[in-house]
């Protein structure tokens, strides 16, 4: 594979907090257009792994590149969009419509102070119909359930036209029936706008019928590889991961798996 195609490169990256190492040597290579889920057990250093990749946190040891370079010498950080568990964590009050939350994404290109053009006002519209929020947009954010929130947070990571959109739990206070159509809204990011992905999940069954490629981390990385070779890990590997039985729930879907 062709070295510009790898958007996330990281090797043999080790990690402690305090004296208490949460990652050790794992490396992984993230390819253009992939959309990746991270899965693993509480506390495996899924976060930790992600803060890494942004740059958050540094390695004690290993490097890691993004779009070629160390991410301390991006200067396109815009290329990523990062949405966090948090981002639903939202105070009803919040004055704030759809549109103007999306349009904030903007901030750091345009400045605080400018007033913002038609033109980004049309990328703002464009990124929350692609989140399919349309009817929504002059709706005040806190008055918006969970799941929707999550997706104006997509959107205000889309208006800036990422390359690598990174998001951390975001199904997190999704009601059940609706994460499905949040998973097909992502794959949809990925497949029509060639978006790489990069998704932590506690949900593994659900995320691992969407997502093109599966990271399995628990300290160190226990598997990676594309989703079918996931799905025919045995029982037996997946409980080794997870230090505890794991089960296979029958699931109307394709792959027929949900694990708990
Ligand atoms: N700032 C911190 N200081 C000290 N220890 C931390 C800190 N952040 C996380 N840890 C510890 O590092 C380990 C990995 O945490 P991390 O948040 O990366 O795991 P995770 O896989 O994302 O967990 P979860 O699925 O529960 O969100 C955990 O044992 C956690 O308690």
């Amino acid at each position: 594979m062709n070295n510009n195609d790898i958007v996330v490169d990281i090797q043999h990256v080790s990690f402690s907090y305090d004296d208490k190492k949460v990652l050790d040597d794992v490396t992984l290579q993230i390819p253009k257009g992939t959309f990746w889920g991270l899965v693993g057990p509480n506390g495996s250093g899924k976060s930790t792994l992600i803060k890494i990749i942004l740059g958050i946190l540094k390695p004690d040891q290993g490097t890691i590149n993004v779009f070629g370079k160390p991410i301390s010498n991006l200067k396109n950080r815009h290329l990523i969009g990062y949405v966090s568990q948090k981002a639903n964590s939202f105070n009803t009050a919040f004055p704030a419509t759809v549109l103007e939350v999306v349009l904030s994404g903007l901030v750091s290109k345009v400045g605080l102070l400018k007033r913002f053009t038609k033109k980004e006002k049309e990328l703002a519209l464009e990124a929350i119909s692609a989140v399919g929020m349309e009817e929504f947009v002059h709706r005040n954010i806190g008055e918006l359930s969970g799941g929707q929130q999550q997706r104006v947070f997509i959107a205000r990571s889309l208006v800036s036209n990422p390359e690598l959109l990174i998001l951390d739990e975001p199904t997190v206070g999704v009601d059940l029936k609706n994460v499905e159509n949040f998973y097909d809204m992502l794959a949809t990011l990925n497949k029509e706008k060639g978006i790489t992905l990069i998704m932590v999940s506690h949900d593994i069954g659900t995320m691992t019928n969407h997502a093109t490629h599966v990271a399995c981390l628990n300290k160190t990385l226990h598997f990676h590889g594309n989703s079918d070779e996931f799905h025919h890990l045995d029982n037996a590997k997946l409980s080794t991961i997870y230090g505890h039985d794991i089960h296979v729930l029958t699931h109307a879907h394709e792959h027929g798996g949900s694990y708990v």
